[in-house]
Formats: C-alpha cells, sequence, structure tokens
C-alpha cells in the first residue's frame, strides 16, 4: 500500500483510513473490503461491531471514512449460491431467508437481528438479479445488448439516467453481485451526496493497486450529476486507461449535466419511468415475499393464502399506492410499509382508508402530470401578472414538491425574456445567473436563488413587445406561400471577384438604415412591420 506510510510501521487502510502494522495491511485491506459489501448490509453492522472491537486495542487514529460501501472481490456471500445475472427470481432468497441462512455466530445473529429492523421495505426488496427487475425491458431485459454483456459478466462503462425509484441503483446492485462471483472483479459504490472527488482518488488507488492483482475494479457513482463539470474530469484518465469501470447514475438529462468528455466513454443507458403495472407489481411481489399481509380482490376473495394473522388490503388499494407513486418504487414500497404497520390483524385496509391515512407528502406532487404544469404556470402567471408574493408562493411549492430546480430556472429563464424582455434586459442575465447556480449547488441550497429570482422578475418591468413581434415573425414565414424571398444582394458578402461581377455587396455602406439609401427587408417586404406600438406599453 502506498500513501499513508508514518515513520513508525503504520500504514493507513485505502478503505477504512484506520492504521495497520505494514505485515497485516493486505490481509486487513481484503477484510475491510468485505466487511463494507453491499448486499451484506444486515450482516455488515454486525460484523463491523465485532471487527472494531478487535482493532481498538490496534488502531492509533480511527477516523471515519466516507466510502460508504465497498464490494470485494472474490468475497464470500450469505445469499445462497446462483448467478446474479441469470437464475430465476423465485430461486432469490428473500430477506427473511438471508437471515436464516446466515449460520454465523449466535452473537452475530443477534445483533443481526436488530438491525433487520431497521431496513426499509424498499431496501429489502432491491433486486439482487437481472430477472428481479421489473420494467425496463428495453434497456436491460432479456435480449437486449447489455443484459448479453451482463451475464457473461462483462461490465461496460455507463451512465444509467432515468427518474427517481425506477431501479438504477438496483441495477448497480445486480453489478455487484455479478462481480462477487468473479474472482477478477470488486466492486465499489459511491454517493455524490455524500462522498467528494478525495473519495474517488482514494477508490482509483485501491484500484491501481488491485489491478496489480489482476482485478478490476468497477465503481459505481451514485447522482453523479451532482459532481460538477470539473469535478467529473478526474474520472477520465481512469476511465480511459481502464484503471475503473465507470457506472454512474443520475436522475438528470446527461447531456446538460455530465462532461461531454465523459459521456463520450460511456454507454448511457436510459431508464423509464415505471409504469403503475411495473409498480403493483414491485408491490404484490414485497407482500407475498415477506408475508406482510393478505391480498383480497374486489369480492372480498384472498388472493394470497398467508399467515391468518395479518390484515387484508385490498387489490384496489395496493393499485391506487402505485398511481400515486409517481413510477417510483421506493415511494410505493414505503407507503405500503407505513399502511401495512398501521393495520392490524384482521382489519381490512380499504381505498378509504388508504386515502384518509397517507397525508399529503412529496409522494402526491406528480412530477409529469398535470399539477406540475399548473404550478409552473401559476408561477409564470404570477410573474407577468407583477404578484411578487404569489410568484415567491409557487416556486417555493414547486421545489417543496419535490420539482427539479432545473426546470422552475429554466422556466424563469423563459419568462425573463418573455415577458420583461427589452424593459429590463438584465433580468434575463440574473435569470441564467439563477440557473447556473442552481446547476452548480443543486438542492436544497438553490432554493433561495429560485425564490430571489422569482420575485425579482415579478417586480421588474415589463414588456411583451420583442416577444409578439417575433411570434408575428413565425407566424408569416410559416404561412408564406412558394419559395421565401431570396437576401438582397446588397446584403450578401463577396469574398470573390465573381461575386463581386455579379452584384454582390453593391452599394452597401455602414451607415444607418435612414441615411443608407438601401433596404434591409427583402424584396417586396420592404414595408412589412412586425413591431406594434400597442405592445411597447404592454
Ligand atoms: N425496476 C425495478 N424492479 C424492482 N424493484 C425496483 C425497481 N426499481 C426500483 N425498485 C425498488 O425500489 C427501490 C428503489 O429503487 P432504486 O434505488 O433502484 O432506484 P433509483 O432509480 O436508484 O432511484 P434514485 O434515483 O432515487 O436513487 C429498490 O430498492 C427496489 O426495492
Ligand atoms: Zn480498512
Amino acid at each position: 500500500m502506498e500513501g499513508g506510510e508514518t515513520e513508525t510501521n503504520f500504514v493507513s487502510c485505502p478503505v477504512c483510513n484506520r492504521e495497520y502494522d505494514k505485515n497485516m495491511i493486505e490481509k486487513h485491506v481484503d477484510k475491510c473490503i468485505f466487511l463494507n459489501t453491499l448486499s451484506s448490509n444486515t450482516k455488515r453492522s454486525a460484523s463491523h461491531l465485532e471487527e472494531s472491537s478487535i482493532q481498538q486495542k490496534k488502531v492509533k487514529v480511527e477516523k471515519k471514512s466516507p466510502i460508504s460501501n465497498i464490494q470485494p472481490s472474490k468475497a464470500k456471500t450469505t445469499q445462497p449460491k446462483k448467478s446474479p445475472a441469470s437464475g430465476p427470481s423465485k430461486g432469490r432468497a428473500s430477506f427473511h431467508e438471508l437471515q436464516t441462512d446466515d449460520s454465523e455466530s449466535t452473537n452475530m445473529k443477534s445483533t443481526t437481528k436488530t438491525s433487520v429492523k431497521s431496513i426499509p421495505l424498499a431496501e429489502s426488496m432491491r433486486p439482487n438479479c437481472l430477472e428481479d427487475i421489473v420494467g425496463q425491458m428495453e434497456s436491460f431485459g432479456a435480449g437486449s445488448m447489455l443484459y448479453s454483456m451482463l451475464i457473461k459478466s462483462k461490465i461496460p462503462n455507463m451512465i444509467l439516467w432515468g427518474p427517481p425509484g425506477c431501479g438504477k441503483t438496483s441495477l448497480a446492485n445486480v453489478v455487484a453481485n455479478i462481480c462477487k462471483e468473479q474472482p477478477n472483479l470488486r466492486f465499489v459504490k459511491l454517493s455524490a451526496t455524500m462522498s467528494g472527488i478525495n473519495d474517488v482518488k482514494e477508490v482509483v488507488k485501491v484500484a491501481k493497486n488491485e489491478a496489480q492483482f489482476k482485478r478490476q475494479t468497477v465503481l459505481f457513482m451514485d447522482e453523479i450529476h451532482r459532481f460538477n463539470k470539473l469535478q467529473q474530469d478526474t474520472f477520465l484518465p481512469h476511465v480511459e486507461n481502464g484503471t475503473i469501470t465507470l457506472i454512474g447514475a443520475t436522475t438528470e438529462n446527461p447531456s446538460f449535466s455530465l462532461n461531454n468528455a465523459l459521456l463520450s466513454r460511456c454507454r448511457v443507458v436510459v431508464l423509464s419511468k415505471l409504469s403503475v403495472d411495473d409498480v403493483t407489481q414491485i408491490l404484490q411481489r414485497a407482500i407475498l415475499r415477506n408475508d406482510l399481509a393478505i391480498i383480497i380482490d374486489n369480492s372480498n376473495k384472498e388472493v394470497n393464502g398467508g399467515v391468518q394473522k395479518r390484515c387484508r388490503i385490498s387489490l384496489e388499494s395496493i393499485r391506487w399506492l402505485a398511481e400515486v407513486s409517481d413510477g417510483d418504487a421506493r415511494v410505493a414500497l414505503s407507503a405500503l410499509e407505513l399502511t401495512l404497520a398501521a393495520g392490524t390483524p384482521d382489519t381490512v385496509i380499504s381505498l378509504e382508508d388508504l386515502k384518509n391515512g397517507i397525508k399529503r407528502t412529496h409522494m402526491l406532487y406528480d412530477r409529469t402530470g398535470e399539477e406540475h404544469y399548473n404550478i409552473i404556470s401559476a408561477m409564470h402567471k404570477s410573474i407577468r401578472a407583477g404578484d411578487d408574493n404569489a410568484a415567491l408562493y409557487w416556486s417555493t411549492r414547486a421545489l417543496h414538491g419535490g420539482e427539479d430546480p432545473l426546470y422552475v430556472a429554466r422556466r424563469l429563464v423563459r419568462a425573463a425574456c418573455e415577458d420583461i424582455g427589452l424593459a429590463d434586459p438584465n433580468a434575463l442575465v440574473e435569470a441564467v445567473a439563477c440557473l447556473q447556480g442552481c446547476q452548480l449547488i443543486g438542492m436544497p441550497e438553490c432554493d433561495v436563488l429560485v425564490a430571489q429570482c422569482a420575485v425579482r422578475l415579478a417586480r421588474a418591468d415589463k414588456s411583451r413587445e420583442v416577444y409578439k413581434a417575433m411570434t408575428r415573425v413565425q407566424k408569416a414565414l410559416k404561412e408564406a406561400r412558394g419559395p421565401l424571398p431570396s437576401v438582397p444582394l446588397h446584403l450578401r458578402n463577396a469574398p470573390t471577384k465573381l461575386m463581386k461581377d455579379l452584384g454582390y455587396a453593391k452599394g452597401y455602406n455602414l451607415h444607418h438604415k435612414d441615411v443608407s439609401g438601401l433596404t434591409y427587408m427583402p424584396e417586396g417586404m420592404e414595408n412589412e412591420n412586425f413591431f406594434r406600438k400597442e405592445d411597447i406599453c404592454n
């Protein structure tokens, strides 16, 4: 291990930053990497306790590593042996099966049990193999290019782009499991929300070392768009020379949020929003696998057997949950968990209960539906009307509901031009600054940028003069019959003698239109004026 050498014989572990005796370090790093295994989360908390108690005696400086989940290469697993890339989903161990499979010491088991409760349903239902993933057939269903690569344990550099809760991290989890099966692959997970460039550098350092032992590091970078473009540059050389295989996940359009150089080295995999059917299927599976409730249909007939001492939930209710969670499986599973926790044995959770029980949280903010357009439109109209109070309210409400700040900021840029225009051209400059600021700092810090800009635009003088005139030009162009008039010869450039001879640029001078004696509109349109006096005071 290079780096972190001290004068004594201690070397710091690149994963956890703790110091170890030189002779111990190789052994420790292997173990440390394993202890940070993504899909053995439950076991990890137990084993980590165990390890830290051992290490307390040796450790001189203990610093918590921000690197959250590091996947080992050929790490042993608590799951039944089966290929994560193939293997039918029914063979997959459920969360509870994983617990009972655990044959570690009883001591560890009891600690494990405590951590069981704290794992959210969404997390425990995370797909472990490709077949567990619902929907997304186009991007990585059987027959897709990615599917054929993954089942051969070939992992390309890729950017997973899709809305929240559609399965980006889940696909990474599948890749993690594939890596576990392959002695020459190791998986590391970082999130740009919690780690910085130094963590990436650390991963690269370990990856270089691992490469000497013929182990390729696959780095999963969640929310990669949160790194700015300069920070994203850090990945470039290492992706290029193959030190790491990069899998980035982002909810934002990569063409805006990612570095072009990085994009050209990665395959962009577009994940679509899960449909209501997909989410319904995920919810039903969660109920059945964990025996959480008895599902009943419209005529009160039980759909699954299940343990009698469970509450009942109607298919209708499950579907409603799927509908309101707007394609976000995590939101749907959390809502289901919340709902079932409230139900007592033999009660039926009806649609009515559900609607009353679940508060108006962000999950009811429909990011792509009508409400999304309504709120943004209300903001824009308040700005146009000069109502700063209402503009502030609607812009803040949009962000509160989970709206993408960049979407709101783009709308502000548009409003700055459309409604304020030449009455106060600086508004456009400031709106663009707001958009860039939002891009740079993201939520939650950018909320006040949006608020300030919305109020600024509402208070500004307004002019729709240019916008209206432009609309008239567009209309005229659209309605024009036959070929459009050509550019007058005197307005053309004459870079060659031939062109000069043809009359290009003839008579052109640099004077103002009032004194130049030339026309600047095309022939036949000399008297066309797109401006209207009445627009100016609007
Ligand atoms: N396509 C899917 N098939 C099955 N389960 C899914 C799918 N997508 C999401 N889930 C469930 O929802 C949970 C959250 O999904 P995941 O973390 O993969 O979403 P994500 O796309 O990474 O979202 P985010 O951008 O919010 O991190 C998973 O743990 C899993 O239980
Ligand atoms: Zn360590």
